[in-house]
């Protein structure tokens, strides 16, 4: 099974890049969505130790949570360190799933996927990219999103232009969603011609 690692900044259209992919039939995995559910389970009590009063009814309220990481980045690490290894954990047995399954390709959605030293264990790595100005306006329209909040999590992610340098493939989403459809289709085409390990 070749192992395709998707990755972009914030805003730069990961999900929806994604979503192309799995219209293929690839299966995929989305840190975000996993980090998302095990605030639903397994992350609620040594998160809620953590950060006392950031749980309700059981659960991790993100809006709390995001309150108490603004402004403070050794937050964010002591966050990091309860949070990554139970992804990683969820992320494995996704791929053992999905090699069990017969699958060809599967993809990992990791925003951090450079930054974690992630890309070491894919076979190739789609980079999901579009101009600073299309990425800012994109987020700053989400619905509880601050000029604060954008910023604080742009310091946590490697530079578009780095990740751009490093990838195997870009998609560009700031030319539509035509284009980049037509983008993955042709990414799909051209890993199944090389096949496995093009790092
Ligand atoms: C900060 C939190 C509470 C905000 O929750 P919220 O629902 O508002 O946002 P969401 O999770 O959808 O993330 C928004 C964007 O920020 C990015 N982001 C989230 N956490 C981080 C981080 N630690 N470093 C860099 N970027 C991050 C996401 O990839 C996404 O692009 C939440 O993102 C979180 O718990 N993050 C820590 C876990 C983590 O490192 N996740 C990254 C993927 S493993
Ligand atoms: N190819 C595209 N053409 C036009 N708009 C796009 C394209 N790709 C993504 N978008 C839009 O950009 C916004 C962000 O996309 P998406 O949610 O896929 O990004 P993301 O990288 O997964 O975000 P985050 O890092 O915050 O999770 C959405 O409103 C989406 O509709």
């Amino acid at each position: 099974m070749i192992v395709i690692g998707l990755t972009g900044s914030i805003g730069m259209g990961k999900s929806t890049t994604a979503q192309f992919f799995s219209e293929h039939g690839v299966p995929v995995h989305n840190a975000d969505q996993a980090v998302h559910a095990l605030y639903r389970g397994k992350a609620v009590d040594p998160v809620e130790a953590a950060f006392p009063g950031v749980s309700r009814d059981g659960v991790i309220d993100r809006m709390r949570l995001g309150k108490a990481l603004a402004g403070k980045p050794e937050n964010f690490q002591k966050l990091e360190a309860i949070v990554h290894p139970l992804v990683f954990e969820a992320r494995q047995a996704f791929l053992k799933k999905a090699e069990a399954d017969g699958a060809e390709m599967a993809l990992l959605d990791i925003p951090l996927l450079f930054e974690t030293g992630g890309d070491r264990d894919v076979d190739c790595v789609v980079v999901a990219s579009c101009d600073a100005a299309t990425q800012r306006q994109r987020v700053l329209e989400r619905r509880g999103m601050t000029v604060e909040k954008f910023e604080n999590i742009l310091k946590r992610q490697m530079p578009d232009s780095e990740k751009r340098a490093r990838a195997d493939y870009t998609v560009d989403t700031g030319q539509g969603f035509d284009g980049a459809r037509r983008a993955v289709d042709a990414i799909i085409a051209d890993i199944r011609t090389k096949g496995k390990k093009q790092r």
